[in-house]
């Protein structure tokens, strides 16, 4: 791989020239209805109209809360406020480890060591937003009375269940089964994630099987019960590889209302600047809060993850002072930006750009897309900045 770091990686941005622009990133029409005639304005007049829009939306359903018409409408709809996640499983299933791994930039050698939770463990990211982050040891998952379910459910807007595939995991599938009925029955719009953790230890064939008999079994069950209706989600996962971040990242959009907003903003930008696929990454977890509606792989996750690293490594060394980083934003100066090739043709490359102190937008160029048409992608991500920044801070 051939680094092609520009001679000033730092270098700031060029100062976008709002004028008619061959990449200018249009919205089509039936994003407009409302306005006729802003369907033929510029590209940073329609972002501005999109995130008014998406503000308009998000003060209509506030609205309609404080009133209680939307309450417990549907289990799955995204929450205002910050995700808050409580992570639970059975003994030594490797809860502490994933939050460690994800949120705490722990070292996956490094869980070996940690000890048994013995009470209720809260977190806090500080990040993009605050991800709020609780673990219930194994001693109250029988539900004791001394537990005050209130207290630990109500807040939450996804239980993660941490599930060993090295363990016994029929024992862990009964408690799940429990936790599930439980919170459907009282707590319905908390989602619930199944995380069937520990594949690193199981070979190809045997991953595949394991965890279909997993779903299988909990649906069945869930079915026997009467809740074949709740929806659950699974993934595979192992802290020690990508597959534990992509789940997290997976299980922290669902709770974002932004989402919607940042998903469309994301597929213009690819659609205009051909590019193959854009990640809008969580610098500091490396989780990634939005991706564009192509299909994801993995491997241009790992890639653009890795890319992630290296960037803020090298940012730590030879990184700036910045003065007022909002200022820096809106002048469009002193944001860190970075290319590298993937392969000989130049054709596959990754483009990285700082949105702010804690986004940053990973992508992977398509053919025609090339290092020369530079100048034009670097405009189109800064109308795609200002929007973003403007979308979190409603
Ligand atoms: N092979 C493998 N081991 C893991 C993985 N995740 C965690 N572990 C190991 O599992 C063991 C238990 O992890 P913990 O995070 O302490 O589990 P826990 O559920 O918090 O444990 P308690 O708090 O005691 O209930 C540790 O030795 C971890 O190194 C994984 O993805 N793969």
């Amino acid at each position: 791989m051939r680094t092609l770091f520009s001679e000033n990686i730092l270098s700031p941005a060029p100062t976008p020239v709002p004028q008619q622009n061959p990449f200018e990133l249009l919205f089509p029409s039936t994003l407009s209805n409302a306005s006729s005639s802003a369907s033929v304005q510029s590209s940073p007049n329609q972002h501005e109209w999109l995130t008014q829009h998406w503000q308009n939306q998000q003060r209509a359903e506030n609205d309609a809360t404080n009133y209680g018409s939307t309450a417990s409408s549907a289990p799955l709809t995204r929450r205002k406020g910050n995700p808050k996640l409580l992570f639970m499983g059975l003994r030594k299933s490797g809860k502490s480890s994933v939050q460690k791994v994800v949120f705490q930039k722990m070292s996956p050698a490094d869980t070996l060591f940690l000890e048994p939770t013995t009470r209720i463990e809260k977190a806090s990211l500080q990040s993009f937003v605050t991800i709020d982050t609780a673990e219930l040891p194994t001693s109250l998952l029988a539900s004791p009375p001394e537990l005050d379910h209130h207290a630990v459910f109500s807040n939450m807007g996804a239980v993660i269940w941490i599930l060993d595939v090295q363990d016994d995991y029929l024992t862990s599938i009964a408690s799940l089964i429990e936790t599930t009925v439980f919170l459907a029955e009282h707590y319905p719009r908390i989602n619930i994630d199944v995380f069937i953790h520990k594949i690193d230890g199981l070979s190809e064939e045997y991953k595949y099987d394991t965890f279909r008999e997993v779903r299988q079994r909990v649906q069945d069950e869930l079915s026997d019960v009467g809740h074949a209706d709740k929806s659950v989600s699974y993934y595979q996962t192992s802290i020690f590889d990508h597959s534990i971040f992509e789940a997290m990242s997976k299980v922290v959009q669902k709770l974002l209302p932004q989402l919607p907003a940042m998903e469309t903003l994301l597929n213009k930008l690819c659609s205009t600047c051909r590019i193959q696929k854009a990640y809008l990454f969580d610098t500091s977890s490396k989780i990634y809060v939005a991706t564009d509606a192509s299909p994801t792989f993995l491997r241009d996750y790992e890639v653009c993850s890795d890319y992630v690293d290296v960037v803020v490594d090298i940012k730590q060394i030879y990184g700036w002072q910045q003065r007022d980083k909002t200022q820096a934003v809106e002048d469009g100066g002193e944001i860190g930006e970075s290319m590298v090739t993937c392969d000989h043709s130049g054709d596959t490359y990754i483009y990285a750009r700082e949105i702010n102190d804690h986004l940053s937008l990973l992508c992977v160029m398509g053919k025609g897309s090339s290092a020369d048409k530079r100048v034009l992608i670097d405009y189109n991500v800064s109308i795609l900045q200002t929007a973003l920044v403007k979308v979190f801070r409603v």
